[in-house]
């Protein structure tokens, strides 16, 4: 006992001495991102910026420097956090271990991880993408062991051109890019939203055939103005509120130069991004660079693909979709890009000016319906803000329940609604009451899109739209879903209306075109791709979208469609050794062949070393 005591002491006393010695130098023969792959050498957060900077690794680390006893305590809270910080959601224990365990094997071997996700695309997506994606950034920072991708932070201004070089890989095609401030409907997330670009370019690369030495996953650390997270001591971005005004597009203007500096013919994919700056910096960069906003445009393809699949499903012509009264519930990025491209479907199939296409659509935000009475109506919400003269008297404001229910009891005529579409973030809003009340739908089969994400942020469930609304609507969710048993052998089906359906193939058609950016006839022709997959069979019982399991072909379709539409508008200039003049005389077939061709898919090939 005593002569434990005396070691320990002892032991103590030595620890200490060699903790306040100054280490001597350690000679490394690497550089960048070898150095945090070498075990003997990576210190991970905690390389000084004098040290990043001697040794390349500038932009290959989160921003904030992190001592080694705070990595300790970081590792240790994160070792004892797992059952905390998922109490009350069942499952997420065990989704967030495979997460874990896929992650390690992302780390450890790409091609492997590459194919078996492709052949289990649909046990892994829920594991690598939504839900379980949103939970794995809400933990980043407990969860992060190896950096993957670039980290840009306010503090890097004039330096993002250097330190783009830091990236190993000699050539880039695609790039996802956040700032983490509206990850998925879970808010900003400031920093620990790195894990939403390496999730969407997993798909990229399991759904569209990116090689996965060619993508590029980045944050752009701007601060943060989640509270919580600024007090966090474990936090591994920059803790100071979130720039704004011309400093923010400062940042982002020097990140798009540096990039197209480096790599001209890279993809810019901008992801969750506050509405805002959703809008501003699409607006600044799409006819500037090659680059588009998933949330705003590849969500409107998928959701235009499924309103008009359930025009179809109620055995209409697809022209009757201009007669669809639809309630859109959520005006950001995402609900309005669905409203914008919607109406301009609309006004194509009428030849109709696109005014005239927006009476049957409705529009609803945290404050209720959006009219033209609203005070500091947002000027990208005001196209579709509604005349009162125009509805019956229902009032600036009116609750979701007003407008698809309670309508009658206030004298006022019922809107009875094709289609109840969700973009709004609010877990659950769609209850039943509002539910119920889409039994006096005018449809057939009135579609419920529930489209916020992750899961627990779905304004229904499967379970609840088919119970209250009726067995016979059509269902969509952006996170999945099972299939509902309605008994009597008879099934709901769920449909899974996320943009992964889009932006994989809008990427590989916009890579493979070689078109220097990306247009409104490019996009459109991928929505027009992916609403025709279907077939009347499939479509009549309910199903609008191709299982997961199929996504790589309906990629494969979707980016022929656009290389397609890019030789049609005279904006492809070719890829590799085939030129603009090849692709013009390829026929539809023929493009989809070297679409195929083009993509990458996981074998080991044989290494050979040279000096
Ligand atoms: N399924 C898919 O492919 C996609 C789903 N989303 C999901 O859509 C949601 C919204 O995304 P953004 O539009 O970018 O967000 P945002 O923050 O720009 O907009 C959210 C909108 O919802 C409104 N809202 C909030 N609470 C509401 C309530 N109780 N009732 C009615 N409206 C309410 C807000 O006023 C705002 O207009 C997120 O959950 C996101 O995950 C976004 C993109 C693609
Ligand atoms: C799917 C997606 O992009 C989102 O929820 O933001
Ligand atoms: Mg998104």
């Amino acid at each position: 006992m005593w002569k434990a005591a005396r070691f320990a002491a002892s032991s103590l006393r030595r620890s200490r001495r060699l903790s306040t010695a100054i280490p001597g130098p350690c000679i490394v023969h690497k550089r960048g991102a070898d150095i945090l792959h070498d075990p003997w050498f990576n210190k991970d957060t905690g390389f000084p910026y004098t040290e990043r900077d001697r040794l390349g690794l500038r932009g290959l680390l989160p921003p904030r420097v992190i001592s080694f006893e705070q990595q300790y305590a970081r590792f240790m809270e994160s070792y004892r956090s797992l059952e905390k910080n998922t109490q009350g959601q069942k499952n997420s224990v065990v989704s967030l271990s495979k997460w874990r365990i896929l992650n390690r094997l992302h780390d450890r071997n790409e091609t492997l991880y590459y194919r078996v996700l492709i052949d289990n695309i649909k046990d892994f997506a829920p594991i690598i993408y939504t839900p379980t994606v949103g939970l794995v950034c809400q933990n980043y920072s407990g969860l992060f062991r190896r950096p993957r991708g670039m980290y840009f932070s306010a503090k890097d201004k004039g330096e993002m051109m250097s330190m783009i070089y830091n990236w190993p890989a000699q050539e880039v095609d695609m790039i996802v890019l956040t700032d983490g401030s509206r990850i998925l409907g879970l808010g900003d997330l400031g920093v620990q939203g790195i894990g939403i670009p390496i999730g969407k370019l997993d798909m990229y690369v399991a759904a569209a055939g990116f090689n996965p030495q060619r993508v590029l996953p980045v944050m752009l650390d701007v601060g943060t103005n989640n509270q919580k997270l600024l007090e966090d001591r474990l936090y591994l971005g920059l803790r100071q509120p979130r720039l704004e005004g011309e400093e923010y597009l400062s940042i982002v203007d020097e990140f798009m130069e540096a990039v197209f500096t480096r790599w001209p013919k890279a993809i810019v994919q901008f992801e969750d991004f506050q509405m805002k700056w959703a809008f501003e910096t699409l607006h600044r960069y799409r006819k500037k660079f090659c680059m588009f906003n998933d949330d705003i445009q590849g969500t409107a393809g998928v959701a235009l693909a499924g309103l008009l699949g359930t025009v179809r499903a109620q055995g209409r012509p697809l022209s009757d979709f201009v007669k669809q009264k639809i309630v859109v519930v959520g005006a950001g990025s995402a609900g309005l890009g669905v409203l914008n491209t919607a109406i301009q479907a609309a006004a194509r199939m009428t030849g109709n000016d696109e005014t005239t296409a927006n009476k049957l659509f409705f529009l609803l935000d945290k404050d209720g319906l959006v009219t033209k009475q609203r005070n500091n109506l947002d000027p990208a919400a005001a196209p579709f803000a509604k005349d009162p003269s125009e509805i019956d008297g229902l009032r600036e404001g009116a609750s979701l329940v007003e407008v698809v229910s309670l309508a009658e009891l206030l004298e006022v005529k019922k809107i009875r609604p094709h289609v109840l579409l969700g973009l709004s973030g609010k877990g659950g809003i769609f209850n039943e009451e509002v539910l119920k009340a889409m039994r006096d739908s005018d449809s057939s089969k009135p579609a419920i899109f529930a489209m916020s994400n992750p899961t627990m942020n779905a304004e229904c469930t499967a379970a609840d739209a088919f119970k209250h609304a009726g067995d016979n609507i059509v269902f969509a969710s952006g996170s999945p879903f099972e299939n509902v048993d309605l008994g009597n052998g008879k099934i709901g089906y769920v449909n899974q209306a996320n943009n992964m359906y889009l932006f994989p193939g809008i990427g590989l058609g916009t890579l493979l075109s070689g078109a220097h950016f990306i247009s409104d006839g490019m996009l459109q022709a991928a929505a027009e791709c992916l609403a025709s997959y279907m077939t009347d069979e499939d479509i009549q019982k309910g199903i609008l979208y191709p299982s997961i399991n199929s996504i790589r072909h309906i990629t494969t379709e979707v980016g022929a469609a656009v290389v397609r539409a890019a030789v049609e508008e005279g904006l492809a200039e070719g890829h590799g050794d085939v030129g603009y003049r090849e692709l013009k005389h390829m026929s539809k077939e023929e493009t989809v062949e070297y679409v195929t061709r083009n993509m990458w898919f996981p074998v080991y090939n044989p290494l050979v070393h040279e000096k």
